[in-house]
């Protein structure tokens, strides 16, 4: 059997994340003409690009921010775009956002929870009768928490308010909220943005990790070109909505088309 064409991963088994022949258009503006790939368990697939090439456009269909004008996303063979955005977490969606989105005043410790809590099945009624399965659930999420604290090294801060961390611990706080839903898939929005060197060399052995002992499959979405190549195992090239490369670092890094997409673009 052709695996490629039954759209299965080169070691059997179906896409996490099969992209199929997304379009979307803003008025006359199209912002992703066609674009396939597919992510496959346990990979980190980096996607880059220069300004406008359609990142963000591609994230927000996978977090289901956006609904492609034509194509699919499917998640393990099915279908996610009859799901509302805020039913991706309990689907097995983690995301983080580009610029840091945890609530300030709250504790780390609270931020995780909420995060949590956002693919539970609890809702307000239950939560404020107290439900026994409410409780016994909020026990699994308080095991849940403190197990991320400790294996993101939070435990100095877990009780202090995220406001007035550094932005970098702030951004690990970032990443436990969307590893608190337990994903099986974390989309990853420009993460390394804002740091520096010493916190982007941190961030790539920590999505590494994320991989390795969680077994997450990782989306990254980045401008910064020594993270993407140095933490990838596959990389999509886009250029003006379209797919212009896949393949390894190594092969990308040579492909012409990619390296007149950034010389003619310029940005990275
Ligand atoms: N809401 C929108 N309305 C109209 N046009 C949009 C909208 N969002 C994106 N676009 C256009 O779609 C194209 C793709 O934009 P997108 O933001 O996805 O690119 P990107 O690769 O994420 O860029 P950057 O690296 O600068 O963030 C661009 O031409 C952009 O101007």
């Amino acid at each position: 059997m052709n695996v490629a064409a039954a759209g299965m991963a080169p070691g059997g088994g179906v896409p996490v994340i099969s992209v199929k022949n997304v379009t979307v258009r803003f008025g006359g503006i199209v912002a992703l003409d066609g674009v396939e790939f597919d992510i496959h368990d346990g990979e980190i697939l980096g996607l880059i690009g220069p300004n406008g090439a359609g990142k963000t456009t591609l994230f927000n269909c996978l977090s289901r921010l956006y609904t492609p004008n034509e194509g699919d996303v499917q998640l393990h063979g099915k279908t996610i775009l009859d799901q509302p955005a805020h039913r991706i977490a309990g689907m097995g969606i983690g995301r983080t956002f580009q610029n840091v989105a945890s609530f300030s005043n709250l504790s780390v410790r609270d931020n995780i929870r909420v995060g949590a809590h956002s693919a539970s099945k609890s809702d307000p009624v239950s939560d404020a009768l107290r439900l026994p399965w409410v409780r016994k659930g909020g026990e699994a999420i308080d095991a849940n928490v403190n197990e991320l604290i400790g294996w993101l090294e939070l435990e100095d801060v877990a009780d202090l308010p995220v406001a007035g961390l550094p932005f970098g611990t702030q951004k690990r706080v970032e990443l436990a909220r969307a590893l608190a839903t337990d994903p099986k898939l974390l989309l990853l929005d420009e993460p390394a943005g804002g740091l520096n060197h010493d916190e982007v060399h941190e961030l790539g052995s920590l999505i590494r990790k994320v991989r390795d002992e969680r077994g997450v499959t990782v989306l990254l979405v980045e401008h910064h070109m020594a993270l993407v190549m140095s933490v990838s195992d596959r990389v999509v090239v886009m250029n003006f909505g379209r797919k212009i490369a896949e393949g390894t670092p190594e092969e990308v890094q040579k492909n012409p088309e990619v390296v007149a997409a950034y010389l003619g673009g310029g940005d990275a």
